[in-house]
């Protein structure tokens, strides 16, 4: 039998690692990739140093992405600690300071008891979520995400996904002037979007600005190539342009047309996965032959601009006229119509960890600055008193959530699966990840008539009494 994948991001390059676990050794699997391996997952080069400028960290809490690290044999890297800002336009409104307990009082002084609420509902968020890790090892798939969901956090997790972050908090009996000065924040610099987003995406973000956080040594593209190669996949440096279905009287196969820049080509295939945003024609694949067709996904993705920047920050624009006085690593901000960025922070490159020591702010160093619009002439020289570089990353970054209220099946056809319609979810490299697992575990599944490892309910119990 033969196997492909489309796209070779994180999603496509451990949903091959997975099946060749679960399929064995003696097929071939088939990775198209139309541009770099890794996706979003991406590195620009400043003054030969490598700096992320797509998916950058990670959770302590991530077990796939940290099980991929040691597989291939990558190293950790510790997200360096840095004081934070959250800044409205006009001044400083929160910030870090050197001491925690400070930091806590400050935060019951202006909020209440809203942080510790806000803590809890996230670590117990995480403590649900955890669940899709036994279930997996144990071998349950789903066959949508929102089966999927339901046997993590049952109704909860599922309402989480229909209710906004907003609404979730104030149930909670988190105080709006905490939500709108710190939870929305953390959502202009997560995804880029605003505490409308949906709470399951809320949460996740949320937790994405907890400090136990790292990322890979070397960049997390890394992560995608060490999985290529554990797989034994075979990566073809082609745009798929087409799938067809191939029917003959015994088997029903599906027929991929590609392009590569000097060459066209096509190929048969039994199982394909398709680990690409479908939406807004960003993949570009025609689907053809299916009945009923292979449906439209609805909604739209996020414009993230990453802009990496080497100059000077203008300290006095936050109202530090001495820049040995700025103290911040990182600038984050709530909605304010003038505002032309979400966040501006100071960036450690991939290669360099533990000895990585941040520049005195009176010094040049590299800074990401993530806006929704690139960066104008005039933003640069609002944010930055001079520069030598401007490195400019124009991201389809993650949903834009809100657009739609449908999360995008898993099964597209009989043998042919969507990896990312869990973005819907929430995006982020682990959840690519829980869900190239559960792509691999249900086509194995399905092609193999296992129907009783799919969509089983109460698997708590199942797990806890099964022999
Ligand atoms: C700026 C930014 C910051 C982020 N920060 C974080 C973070 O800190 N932590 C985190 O966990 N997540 C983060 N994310 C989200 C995370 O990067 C994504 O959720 C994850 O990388 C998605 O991986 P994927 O494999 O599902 O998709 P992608 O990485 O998009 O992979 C799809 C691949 O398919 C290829 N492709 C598309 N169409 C075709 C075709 N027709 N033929 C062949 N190949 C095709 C594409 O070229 C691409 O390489 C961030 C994203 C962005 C953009
Ligand atoms: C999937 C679970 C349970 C946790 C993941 C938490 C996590 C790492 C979320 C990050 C989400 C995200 C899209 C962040 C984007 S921007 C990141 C950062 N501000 C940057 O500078 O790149």
């Amino acid at each position: 039998m033969s196997l492909t994948v489309i796209g070779s991001g994180v999603g496509g390059t451990a949903t091959a690692h997975f099946l060749r676990q679960h399929f064995g050794p003696d097929l071939q699997i088939d990775v198209f990739e139309k541009g770099s391996v890794g996706g979003r997952l991406a590195t620009v080069t400043v003054n030969n140093q490598d700096y992320e400028s797509g998916g950058s960290v990670i959770h302590s809490l991530n077990l796939h992405m940290q099980d991929f690290v040691k597989q291939i044999g990558l190293k950790y890297r510790r997200n360096v600690a840095g004081k934070t800002a959250v800044f409205n336009g006009k001044q400083i409104i929160l910030e870090e300071t050197d001491w925690y307990l400070l930091d806590l009082f400050r935060l019951w002084w202006r909020y209440g008891f809203s942080f510790i609420r806000l803590q809890m509902w996230v670590e117990e968020t995480m403590e649900k979520f955890m669940r899709i890790y036994k279930y997996q090892a144990h071998g349950y798939a789903f066959s949508s995400v929102e089966q999927l969901l339901h046997s993590l956090g049952g109704g909860t997790f599922i309402n989480m996904t229909r209710h906004t972050l907003s609404e979730s908090l104030l149930e909670l009996g988190v105080s709006q002037r905490f939500i709108d000065e710190v939870i929305a924040a953390v959502m202009r610099a997560n995804y880029g979007q605003s505490v409308s987003v949906p709470a399951f995406v809320g949460a996740v973000s949320l937790a994405g600005a907890q400090t136990n956080l790292w990322a890979v040594e070397g960049g997390n593209k890394l992560v995608c190539s060490g999985l290529l190669t554990l797989a034994k996949a075979n990566l073809i440096q082609a745009k798929v342009t087409t799938v067809s279905l191939h029917k003959t009287a015994d088997t029903i196969q599906y027929k991929l047309d590609f392009e590569a820049p000097k060459e066209r080509g096509s190929e048969l295939y039994d199982i394909v996965i398709v680990a690409a945003p479908l939406q807004n024609g960003m993949a570009n694949i025609t689907f053809e032959n299916f009945d009923p067709p292979i449906p439209e996904m609805s909604g739209s993705y996020h414009h993230t601009v990453a802009s990496i920047v080497h100059g000077y920050l203008n300290s006095t624009y936050f109202g530090f006229p001495d820049p040995k006085l700025f103290p911040f690593a990182s600038i984050c901000t709530v909605v304010d119509d003038d505002l032309f960025f979400n966040t501006v922070g100071n960036v450690c490159p991939v290669n360099v960890s533990t000895e990585f020591k941040r520049k005195q702010p009176q010094d040049a160093a590299v800074w990401k600055v993530f806006s929704q619009q690139p960066l104008e002439k005039k933003d640069l020289k609002t944010l930055f008193k001079s520069y030598y570089s401007v490195q400019v990353t124009d991201w389809q970054a993650y949903p834009e959530y809100g657009s739609t209220d449908k999360i995008p099946p898993i099964i597209l056809h009989d043998n042919m699966y969507y990896l990312n319609g869990i973005e819907w979810a929430a995006s982020a490299m682990e959840m690519s990840s829980v869900a190239a697992k559960n792509l691999a575990l249900l086509a194995y599944h399905r092609w193999n008539q296992q129907t009783d490892m799919i969509d089983q309910k109460e698997l708590m119990h199942k797990i806890k009494t099964e022999l």
